[in-house]
């Protein structure tokens, strides 16, 4: 498909299917393509707002969306109406002060970003009770709060989370959101345009300060310096600091050590991929916040899928809801595996060993690994045995004969009896099929560290 219309046209009929009524008529009804060079797709949008709301909270579906309708790698951007775009950079060119806007009504934040949106997990579950304490109580216990983790884990969702809070607890207070790269850039304007006054009120005299992706800091010497006063002014003045990194201050390399210690003071706290149940749960919320009822099954599915990313879980989603839409089919575990056929079960990183397998399950089951490979038949050790067999079998490439021989040189049949045996159970066994999906986590998991 190479004409940039066709394609934008079916995209919004798709993402009138997955967005909500509201959400669709205000943001994108009104738009239309502008131009496509075969791989990058721009689209009009009527209104500076529409263009930031977009931008902000849509791109990813958006993207998702056009990857479900046109097999082509085709990336998508969002331009003003040409009288729009005019409009407004008048209006820019006759702001006397680039920051001007501090602290007005506008928050910064994503209203879907709160702590009732986010779902706790083991991994995620101190990060986000810190988060909580942070917001209720800023500047008493946790200053600066450094919260680090991996792309898409909730760092930036938990951010907005405690800004939105604390707004929430005291409407007067100063809450100002910032991502480093804007900090960055704000500042270099600031020094062009001779505004570093009005620069440094706006981050000095804020109550929290919250500033996302603190890495891209590294190297810039200038904007080092600057922060690091930022930092001490506000901190000596009692008011709270909020860090988000994708690494700890020790790992930031290109950071001056005055900035490392004192990004260490408080607490540092890091976020963790969420294992099988979070990731079930997380698409079950967002499911349900999108309007749409899908089967356990097949957000098991999803979640065995994509396991290191919740970023990338939600385009997943995004994606299977989109494809129903377009095929006009009911969500179910088929229709699953064709939306995203593209993306590589979790199982196909590293080849599993029988041993991988062997060691996940005895340690599940407290049972010995000699038992395991025993010729005892008493349930406690045949039932554990009889599932490492179907999950060797289900996992790895090897034969039946193979897996036979790895589990104390069996027969062919005992191992094809075995995996019958589990395959049947798991029909009707809601408690086996978690425990399946809990074990499959646990070695995929435990596979990628390897
Ligand atoms: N525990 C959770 N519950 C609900 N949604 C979550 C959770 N964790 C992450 N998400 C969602 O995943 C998406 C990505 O999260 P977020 O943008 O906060 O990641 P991040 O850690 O800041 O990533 P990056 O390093 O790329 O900035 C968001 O839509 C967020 O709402």
């Amino acid at each position: 498909m190479n004409d940039g219309h066709q394609i934008w046209e079916q995209t919004v009929r798709v993402l009138q299917g997955i967005l909500e009524k509201s959400v669709f008529e205000t943001w994108i009804h009104l738009t239309d393509a502008h131009s496509f060079d075969g791989h990058h797709l721009i689209i009009r949008v009527p209104s500076p707002m529409a263009l930031d709301h977009i931008n902000k909270y849509l791109l990813d579906t958006i993207q998702e969306a056009i990857s479900v309708v046109t097999p082509e790698p085709v990336t998508v951007s969002f331009v003003l109406e040409e009288n729009q775009a005019h409009r407004s950079q008048k209006h820019k060119d006759y702001r006397e002060h680039p920051f001007e806007d501090e602290f007005t009504n506008q928050t910064p934040f994503n209203p879907k970003y709160t702590f009732d949106t986010f779902v706790i997990g083991e991994r995620n579950r101190l990060a986000h009770a810190a988060s909580i304490a942070v917001a209720e109580r800023p500047a008493q216990n946790y200053n600066p709060f450094f919260l680090y983790g991996g792309v898409g884990l909730g760092k930036t969702h938990l951010m907005h989370a405690i800004g939105q809070h604390a707004l929430r607890m005291n409407a007067n207070a100063k809450v100002v959101y910032i991502s480093c790269e804007t900090f960055v850039n704000e500042f270099v304007t600031a020094l062009q345009t001779r505004t570093i006054d009005d620069f440094r009120n706006k981050y000095r005299r804020a109550d929290i300060l919250l500033i996302d992706d603190i890495q891209f800091i590294a190297g810039k010497e200038s904007t080092q310096e600057e922060f690091f006063h930022t930092f001490n002014t506000l901190h000596n003045d009692h008011k709270q600091i909020v860090i988000t990194s994708d690494r700890p201050p020790k790992d930031i390399e290109r950071l001056e050590n005055r900035l490392r210690s004192r990004f260490s003071g408080g607490l540092i706290i890091d976020v963790k991929p969420p294992e099988f149940e979070t990731r079930v749960a997380i698409l079950r919320k967002k499911a349900k916040a999108e309007g749409f009822s899908i089967d356990n099954e097949a957000l098991n599915l999803i979640a065995t899928k994509v396991e290191t990313n919740v970023r990338e879980l939600e385009g997943a989603l995004i994606r299977v809801i989109a494809y129903s839409s377009m095929m006009n089919r009911d969500i179910d575990a088929l229709l699953v595996e064709e939306a995203l056929t593209d993306i590589l079960p979790a199982d196909a990183k590293r080849p599993l060993t029988v041993a991988d397998i062997q060691r996940v399950v005895c340690s599940h089951f407290q049972i010995q690994l000699e038992d395991m490979v025993s010729r005892g038949r008493q349930k406690e050790i045949a039932y554990p045995r009889q599932l490492a067999m179907y999950l060797t079998r289900t996992l790895t490439d090897l034969s039946l004969p193979k897996i036979g021989r790895e589990f104390g040189g069996r027969d062919h049949t005992t191992v094809l009896h075995a995996c019958e045996k589990i395959s049947e159970d798991l029909k009707n066994d809601a408690k086996l099929q978690l425990l399946i999906h809990q074990l499959t986590d646990q070695l995929v998991i435990h596979n990628a560290k390897a």
